[in-house]
């Protein structure tokens, strides 16, 4: 019987909000081109200044995500901070339909509920320095309202502890030094990228 050939594996990022997942993921990208492609997620969240509507999120209202969860169209969704956020079959299916190793860059609640399905990701998780570390940086990044940024560390709290549980995480990452972090990563993810870059040049 001939097996239908496995693509590569995808990767997940978790992490605190302003941790750098997305700082990460577009080195990743950039470096890459045409072996990573991102899952862009859906969300109910305001876009931010120089985001763009369909590569960095979906922007919608929340009836129009609730109505496409209900129709089972979404591999899983969260509430964050207030907001909706969740990864649609398609996007998942539009990376892996171009053979791309295929990033989400989703929250914790997100990891849980992956890990229940077949997609088999290679799991990281992106920690910042130290908490006060991760609050300069997300002030620094002047996109989110006091309140916000609040719920944001107080997620941050929560998800440091459960990152230590064993069998989460496939390897965690500090993003002290960005350039560091970036080699951990890349050396992490070494093995796809060669098996990705193997089959383009075949
Ligand atoms: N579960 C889930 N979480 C997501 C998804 N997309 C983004 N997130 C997470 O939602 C949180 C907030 O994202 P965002 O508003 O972009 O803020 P940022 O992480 O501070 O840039 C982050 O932890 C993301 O990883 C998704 O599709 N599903
Ligand atoms: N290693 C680092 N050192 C200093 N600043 C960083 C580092 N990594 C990311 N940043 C900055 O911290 C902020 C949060 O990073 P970001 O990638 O937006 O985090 P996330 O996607 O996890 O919320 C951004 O302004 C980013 O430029």
């Amino acid at each position: 019987m001939i097996k239908a050939m496995a693509g590569p594996r995808p990767v997940v990022l978790s992490g605190p909000s302003g941790a750098g997942k997305s700082t990460l993921a577009k080195k990743l990208l950039e470096e890459y081109k045409g072996i990573f492609g991102f899952s862009v997620s859906h969300t109910t969240r305001n876009p931010r200044s120089g985001e763009e509507n369909g590569k960095d999120y979906h922007y919608v209202t929340r009836e129009v995500m609730q109505d496409s969860i209900d129709k089972g169209e979404f591999i899983e969704s969260a509430v964050f901070s207030g907001n909706m956020y969740g990864t649609s079959k398609a996007s998942v299916q539009a990376v892996k339909d171009k053979n791309l190793i295929c990033i989400l860059d989703i929250d914790m609640q997100g990891v849980r509920a992956v890990k229940t399905t077949d997609l088999n990701p290679i799991y990281v998780y992106i920690q910042p320095p130290s908490l006060t570390i991760l609050e300069k940086r997300l002030r620094d990044r002047k996109t989110e309202s006091e309140e916000s940024l609040q719920k944001r560390l107080e997620a941050a709290q929560v998800d440091m502890e459960i990152c230590k549980e064993p069998g989460i995480f496939d390897i965690i990452i500090v993003n002290d030094d960005l350039d560091n972090a970036y080699a951990k990563l890349k050396q992490a993810l070494i093995e796809e990228i060669e098996k990705v870059q193997k089959i383009n040049s075949s």
